[in-house]
């Protein structure tokens, strides 16, 4: 892709939109023939992945444009049904694009499946029995699914931890083993279920045990995405306030989300409207990622802010995000939704990896844009011109009448349902 930067997209029409995207983007004829498709989830289709379906649920779906990422370009199909959140990724990524653009990493992607043993008759000599047979272990693992083991992947290591020891505990007494599996280009938790399932007699043979719990864990901290932007501060300056004003109101921002968990929830719900569309869009579990992220914003044992925000020696406003990332370009409904089809063939990533570094990275351009707001002209401003839309068609606009009632409640400064109607009723006289 030439380049990711298309100004004035927002102001085309959908069908504009679609060829300028064609003219940066090849599309295969059934890429093209799912974008434009009236029913792009057919309902057989659904009747296939879910049960008891009636229907579809069609979100949405906007490109976040603008993205930098490691000097590569990226427009990113995002899934999502609250406005401003597209336009803001597509802002911050601008600004920062003038900065050099955004750097990512991830780590190997090793996810963690649980086994929970009850009743040993000696805790520590089970753990140790586990780990002298770790070899055999990592093998019957593999043998239970060799094909991640020929593609690179699989099974690598063990882990044994005793939860509850102190007799205090109101708890019982556990073993839990963690089995470390490298799933590769999936998210993996059918792989790992069956690697621990077929895991479980030998543990029981092994620690003369009862096995209850053969999971995946989704606190997915060894499969971590990190991404980080440094802006100097004459690219922040918005209306009237300088460059540095919004650093640091930034700074500050980020400090009251790092020592208040009721500010740190609001702010990291603002981090998951990033990630979430891409998420969603992808065909990926999006509760998976959901319940990893905030866990791990609880890891230093309080819950907090997701980012960090700083000041560097040069004075220029460095973020960065770190996230477990359990995503994958392969498996679960990644290749079943046709749309899903499309947005990896729009964001053009060429593994797991290479996905999560962007998820994170529009994470972190999103939460930007909602604390740049926040410590400007206030939330309302953007996100309830935006919005004015949706407050529009609730009140029963239709067709052309909704742009302009949206348009007469900006200009009032009464964007609310109740104003709308009484502007419907005057507009259909
Ligand atoms: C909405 C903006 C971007 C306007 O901001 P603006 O300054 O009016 O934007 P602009 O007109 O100067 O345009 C700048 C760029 O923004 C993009 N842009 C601008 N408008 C559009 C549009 N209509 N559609 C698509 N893209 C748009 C576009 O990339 C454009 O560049 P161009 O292409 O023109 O060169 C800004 O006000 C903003 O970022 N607001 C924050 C919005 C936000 O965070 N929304 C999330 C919902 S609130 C929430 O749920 C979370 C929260 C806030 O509670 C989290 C927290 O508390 O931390
Ligand atoms: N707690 C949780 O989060 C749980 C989530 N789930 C669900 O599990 C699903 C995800 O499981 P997952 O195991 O990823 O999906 P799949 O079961 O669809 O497995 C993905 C398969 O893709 C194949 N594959 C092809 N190419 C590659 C590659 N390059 N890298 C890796 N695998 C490749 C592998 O099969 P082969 O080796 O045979 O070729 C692999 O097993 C999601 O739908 C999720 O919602 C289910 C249970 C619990």
């Amino acid at each position: 892709m030439n380049s990711s930067r298309i100004p004035g997209f927002y102001n085309k029409t959908v069908e504009e939109r679609r060829e300028l995207l064609a003219n940066i983007h090849t599309f295969s004829q059934e890429e093209i023939e799912n974008l434009y498709a009236k029913d792009p989830l057919p309902v057989d289709t659904a009747d296939k992945m879910i049960e008891n379906v009636i229907g579809t649920f069609p979100l949405p779906l906007g490109l976040g444009l603008n993205f930098l990422i490691n000097e590569k370009e990226y427009v990113v199909p995002m899934a999502i049904e609250e406005p401003s959140v597209v336009a803001s990724a597509s802002y911050i990524a601008k600004i920062v694009r003038e900065a050099g653009g955004f750097t990512a990493e991830a780590t190997e992607r090793v996810m963690i499946g649980q086994i929970q043993v009850v009743g040993c008759p000696d805790f520590q000599l089970a753990k140790q029995a586990l780990l002298s047979d770790k070899q055999k272990l990592i093998d019957i693992a593999n043998a239970a699914h060799p094909s991640m083991l020929e593609r690179g992947g699989g099974a690598e290591d063990i882990e044994v931890r005793i939860l509850n020891e102190d007799s205090t505990s109101s708890y019982g007494k556990m073993l839990v083993l963690h089995v470390y599996v490298n799933t590769c280009d999936a998210m993996g938790a059918n792989v790992i279920n069956t690697m621990v399932e077929a895991l479980a007699p030998t543990v029981e043979e092994i620690t003369n045990g009862k096995v209850y719990l053969r999971i995946l864990s989704n606190y997915a901290d060894r499969c971590l995405a990190k991404a980080k932007c440094v802006i100097p501060p004459e690219l922040l300056e918005s209306g009237g306030y300088s460059g540095e004003e919004v650093r640091d109101g930034v700074v500050h921002a980020y400090e009251f989300a790092a020592s208040d968990p009721y500010r740190a929830v609001t702010h990291n719900k603002g981090i998951m409207n990033g990630i979430d569309p891409i998420v969603i869009a992808t065909g990926n579990d999006w509760r998976a990622v959901e319940a990893g992220a905030h866990a791990y914003a609880a890891r230093f044992g309080h819950y907090g802010s997701m980012t960090t925000w700083s000041v560097d020696k040069e004075g220029n406003l460095v973020g960065e995000l770190e996230l477990p990332m359990s995503v994958g370009t392969v498996g679960g409904s990644i290749r079943v939704h046709p749309i899903s089809k499309v947005a990896h063939s729009i964001l053009g990533v060429e593994s797991a990896q290479e996905l999560a570094q962007v998820i994170v990275t529009v994470g972190l351009a999103q939460n930007l844009g909602a604390l740049k707001a926040l410590v400007t002209d206030g939330i309302q401003k953007g996100h309830m011109a935006l919005h004015s839309r949706s407050v529009a068609i609730a009140a029963g606009a239709t067709g052309e009448m909704i742009d302009i009632i949206a348009e007469k409640l900006v200009e009032e400064k009464e964007i609310r349902v109740g104003k709308a109607k009484e502007l419907v009723a005057q507009y259909s006289k």
